[in-house]
């Protein structure tokens, strides 16, 4: 899977050009750099909803409905528990049951059992990141897409989220594409490292 000549223009600044990207299906690519660099807008043409403007070539990116994004700021429904909201998730999927890995077990047992019955606008920021990370992860597509899925989760529960996102790519085949800004929270594991 690549982008070939990926440019974009706002307001007559050039953020990216002709920037080619060839993304691993067996590492998980790790999209850095610095605040304004450009990487939510690339995450945004990958997934196909924009941006205005962008040119550039996409080579083996399967269409948006095989492609789950997570964007940065989170989207729920603040009346709906925990629970509504992962049934929610869940019915979006075709994945059976019987696919459930130990590490989205441990996030499901530790991190989302507390606050089950909690609905998602009583939730913290974290918490909340945490919840619509795991029901992404639910969901069975082709390509994982998140930006920055451990902003604001703290630093014992972001290695278990990011070992379940791994997973995706390790025991499901996935294809998982990410933006960081903590490049130490990821050194345990197979990287493709793409500078921006
Ligand atoms: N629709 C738009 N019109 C004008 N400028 C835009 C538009 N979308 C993004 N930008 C600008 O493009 C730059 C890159 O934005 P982007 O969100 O991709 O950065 P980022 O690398 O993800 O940053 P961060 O690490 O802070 O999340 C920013 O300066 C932003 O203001």
């Amino acid at each position: 899977m690549e982008i070939k000549n990926y440019s974009v223009t706002f307001d007559n600044r050039q953020l990216s050009k002709n920037l080619n990207v060839s993304f691993s299906t067996h590492k998980m690519n790790i999209i850095m750099g610095a605040n304004g660099a450009g990487k939510s807008t690339l995450l945004d043409f990958i997934a196909g909803v924009g941006p205005k403007g962008a040119v550039g070539e996409k080579v083996g990116i399967p269409p948006y409905q095989k492609i789950a994004y997570q964007l940065q700021q989170v989207h729920f429904f603040p009346t709906l528990t925990v629970a509504q909201t992962i049934d929610f998730y869940s019915k979006l999927s075709n994945r059976s049951d019987s696919k459930s890995y130990e590490n989205e077990k441990s996030v499901r047992n530790s991190l989302l059992s507390p606050i089950w019955h909690t609905k998602m606008g009583q939730l913290s920021g974290g918490e909340r990141q945490i919840v619509l990370t795991y029901g992404q992860c639910l969901l069975d597509k082709e390509v994982y897409i998140f930006d920055e899925p451990t902003s604001g989760v703290d630093e014992t529960n972001a290695p278990l989220v990011l070992s379940m996102i791994n997973d995706l790519v390790v025991n499901d085949h996935k294809i998982v594409i990410m933006t960081s800004h903590h490049s130490e929270q990821l050194k345990q594991f197979n990287l493709n490292l793409i500078a921006l």
